[in-house]
């Protein structure tokens, strides 16, 4: 539990926050950019004046940044340049008191695939390579509240997903909270369980992810990402596909090995959705899903449907025409066709 009482005058407007995350696993800061995010980050971290900060019921605020038990890393973290990758994240396994978890030098290594850059030179290292050598010191540092700022922003995506994925594995495996800043709302809704919407120095929204991203999404006349979770049933090596049983579901996917490259959810846009109330029979696409249509609502004269696959959701859109014409309603059963996952 973290219950944080944050006044700190700034530039423009103040920072203003009043913030209790009751259970969180990893929660996600999200806002524009000179909203404050940083700063919080700091002010929970003891890098910012004295602010009334609780972390598991205990006050911190008295405590110095390094007695917090809290890891923050910057967006421009230094590594050690006369240090190799390999000399770095040592010298943080060696160096780093008060280590709350026991996590080892080789664990981090394998799970963020650090192994071909031991022997580099730092100087050397693409921004997408350091910031994983960056992570993986903090996560040797060995504390069970890590708190992050835009720490994937220079991965492409297919990475950024798998790092993702990486992230909320350590988390469950080693009990880490994590606290995310990002200006993606895509990466938080990807990883995140709780988000805190930040706007001008105060928290406007904050909830579970799913529910504030969509409202954010709303805000800015956009459909949300969808995030189907699954399992893998097999590789099928003729077609180079893998069958993926959506979870609690008895619903299969065909999809291509770059999708299940990035993690345990699969992400679907709207416009890769067409649905229709009617099992489609003559079709090339096998990756059909039965759902339950949820809710329709107009955005920005689209009509915006949420689907309901076995209790797991997906969001389309359709053109106000196709709207009209279809005599869709709520509690219908309808297919929903996934394009562009093979
Ligand atoms: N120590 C300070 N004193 C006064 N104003 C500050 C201080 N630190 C930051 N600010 C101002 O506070 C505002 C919020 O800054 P902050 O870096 O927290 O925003 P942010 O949401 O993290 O931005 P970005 O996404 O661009 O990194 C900015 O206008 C910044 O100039």
């Amino acid at each position: 539990m973290i219950k944080l009482t944050l006044f700190k005058a700034l530039n423009n407007f103040d920072l203003d926050i009043n913030l209790q995350l009751e259970s969180f696993n990893i929660a996600g800061v999200f806002g524009p950019s000179g909203s404050g995010k940083s700063t919080l980050l700091r002010c929970i971290s003891g890098l910012e004046g004295k602010q009334s900060i609780y972390i598991n019921n205990q006050p911190v605020h008295h405590l110095p940044s390094d007695k917090r038990g809290v890891t923050l890393q910057v967006q421009s973290c230094p590594l050690f340049p006369h240090l190799d990758v390999a000399g770095n994240l040592a010298f943080t396994q060696k160096h780093c008191a008060n280590r709350e978890t026991n996590i080892s030098e080789q664990e981090v290594i394998t799970a963020l695939e650090l192994q071909p850059l031991l022997k580099r030179n730092v100087q050397s290292l693409s921004g997408g390579e350091r910031q994983r050598v960056v992570f993986a010191r903090t996560m040797l540092a060995g504390q069970k509240l890590i708190i992050l700022d835009e720490p994937f922003s220079a991965l492409d995506w297919p990475l950024r997903f798998k790092t993702l994925t990486t992230l909320s594995e350590l988390a469950a495996k080693f009990n880490i909270k994590f606290i995310i800043v990002s200006h993606s709302l895509k990466e938080l809704l990807f990883c995140c369980d709780t988000l805190i919407q930040l706007e001008k120095g105060k928290v406007i929204n904050q909830g579970t992810s799913a529910l504030v991203a969509k409202a954010i999404y709303a805000n800015n006349k956009q459909t949300p990402l969808s995030l189907l979770n699954y399992d893998i049933i097999k590789f099928d090596e003729k077609y180079a596909v893998y069958h993926l049983l959506i979870k609690q579901s008895e619903q299969q996917l065909f999809v291509s090995p770059s999708a299940v490259e990035q993690g345990g959810k699969l992400i679907i846009e709207s416009e890769q959705i067409s649905i229709s109330a009617i099992k489609p029979i003559l079709t090339e696409h096998s990756n059909i899903l039965v759902c339950i249509l949820i809710n329709a609502e107009m955005i920005d004269s689209n009509w915006q449907l949420t689907l309901n696959v076995d209790g797991q959701t997906l969001y389309c859109l359709l053109s106000a025409r196709v709207w009209d014409q279809s005599n869709y309603k709520e509690g219908d059963t309808l297919y929903a066709a996934i394009h562009n996952l093979e």
